[in-house]
């Protein structure tokens, strides 16, 4: 059985300790780092902005996923390409989906599009072979500690198929309700990495829980 790729996802930390808990992350097996921006309009909470990005980029080595949950995202994606790695937006936040993944890509960035719990493939259709990594949503997006939507399980499989139907590379993130007992599952169901919060920063030992995720066998 392969390897999931993990992210702790920063929006279930104690942001009193950020410093201490990108330690942790650093030290960690995590293969990137998770942050959720959200707005207040495209989801109903609201995160944090720049300064926190700034913190953030200061003390943590991992690679950054920068994941918008913001309404029409280009106009933030020249300030946000400093802080991250990879952009990954929502196709429901954006008009022009196409063009907002080409000027990700512009300003240098690998770029991700996600997608709600209600929202079809079909979307991704003319621009998956553009992307390096398709977010599936397995809770509606604002908050962590929510529930894994079963749905998503069937969801990941045939986005799995358009891939390969399209001959494309994206990457299969799912994102949400993630734990040690449901990620057997999904990765059976052919994702490649999980973005979890909860699961990991409510344990005692995170380093340990990012473990058992990465390899369900482990345990
Ligand atoms: O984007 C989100 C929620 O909107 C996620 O990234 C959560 O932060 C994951 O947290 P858990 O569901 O694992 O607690």
């Amino acid at each position: 059985m392969k390897n999931l790729m993990v992210a702790p996802s920063i929006l279930s930390t104690d942001f009193a300790h950020l410093g201490k808990t990108l330690e942790t992350i650093n030290r960690s097996e995590a293969d990137w780092l998770h942050v959720d921006v959200m707005d207040g309009m495209f989801v109903p909470n609201i995160s944090f902005g720049t300064p926190v990005l700034q913190a953030i980029h200061k003390h943590n080595k991992k690679p950054v996923e920068l994941h918008l949950m913001i309404a029409q995202p280009e106009r933030y994606l020249e300030v946000f390409s400093k802080y991250g790695e990879q952009i990954t937006v929502h196709a429901e936040a954006c008009l022009h989906l196409h063009s907002v993944v080409q000027q990700i890509k512009n300003l240098g960035c690998k770029a991700g599009v996600a997608l709600n719990p209600h929202t079809s493939l079909g979307s991704l259709e003319y621009v998956i072979k553009d992307l390096d990594t398709v977010c599936l949503m397995a809770v509606n997006p604002g908050f962590g500690g929510q529930d894994f939507i079963p749905d998503t399980l069937e969801k990941i499989k045939e986005l799995k198929q358009l891939i390969q139907r399209k001959d494309a590379k994206a990457f299969i993130e799912v994102d949400g309700g993630v734990n040690r007992n449901n990620v057997k599952e999904i990765l059976n169901s052919g994702a490649d990495a999980v973005i979890a919060g909860s699961s990991i920063f409510n344990s005692n030992d995170p380093l340990r829980a990012i473990q058992e995720l990465r390899n369900p066998l482990i345990r």
